[in-house]
């Protein structure tokens, strides 16, 4: 498939959300390239098929996000006038030994506290910027996956590293600046290096592993 391809599928499998689950689907926004994408994509569907609704997104700021990714995301979604609703998970960073074990990490400070605001917010779907290309354990992912209360759909599943920026490039859409100087993937700041090697290196290490110990402790 070539990117144009991929952007249409995209956007029918976010027309197919709209009419299935209403405009009050929201992007899980981090700021990141990924996600902003989709949002980019999610705001033309809106602007084509729902001109009053407004584009939402949910960002949970686990507390130690780049500065830098903090402050692109409140101003682009100034700039597009995004509804945006931020929540932080309720654990007292000061204590909390992050990253030390990060299965843990992850759960306490995103993974849970995401569903739980999804849930409080009455999101009936999550639209993300996850990619099967980023980890083996993302290959074989539906784009559609329901979450109880909720359905997350993975609209840009089958983008390269290289299809995001060429769609950036292309659409003039804005990104952190943090990019630039040669980071390739936007996490927490503990678990977030600047790549040399893989595009999550520092994050994805036994992310498997990960995951599967994540999904065992109930966290989705
Ligand atoms: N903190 C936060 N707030 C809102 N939304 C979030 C958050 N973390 C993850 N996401 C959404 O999930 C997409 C994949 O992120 P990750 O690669 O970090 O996910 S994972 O939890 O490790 O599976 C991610 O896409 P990217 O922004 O491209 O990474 C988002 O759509």
């Amino acid at each position: 498939m070539i990117l144009s391809e991929k952007m249409a599928l995209a956007k029918a499998r976010m027309i197919e959300v709209l009419e299935r689950f209403g405009p009050g689907t929201a992007v899980g926004w981090t700021g990141g390239k990924d996600s902003t994408v989709v949002l980019a994509l999610w705001r033309e569907v809106l602007r084509e098929h729902a001109a009053a609704a407004p584009v939402r997104a949910l960002n949970l700021d686990t507390g130690c996000k780049f500065p830098e990714v903090l402050a692109f995301r409140d101003r682009l979604a100034g700039e597009w006038g995004i509804e945006l609703h931020i929540v932080r998970p309720d654990v007292d960073l000061v204590r909390y030994p992050l990253a030390v074990d990060p299965v843990q990490c992850c759960g306490d400070l995103k993974i849970r506290p995401l569903n739980d605001a999804v849930t409080r917010l009455g999101i009936p779907a999550l639209l993300t910027g996850v990619r099967a290309d980023e980890n083996p354990d993302r290959a074989d992912r539906p784009w559609l996956e329901d979450h109880g209360d909720h359905v997350r759909a993975l609209p840009i599943l089958e983008w390269t590293e290289l299809d995001v920026w060429t769609f950036m490039v292309r659409e003039s859409v804005p990104w952190c600046s943090l990019y630039d100087q040669g980071y390739r993937s936007l996490g927490c700041m503990p678990c977030t290096v600047r790549s040399g090697r893989g595009e999550r290196s520092g994050r994805d290490s036994a992310k498997e592993e990960r995951m599967g110990q994540l999904r065992s402790l109930g966290y989705f």
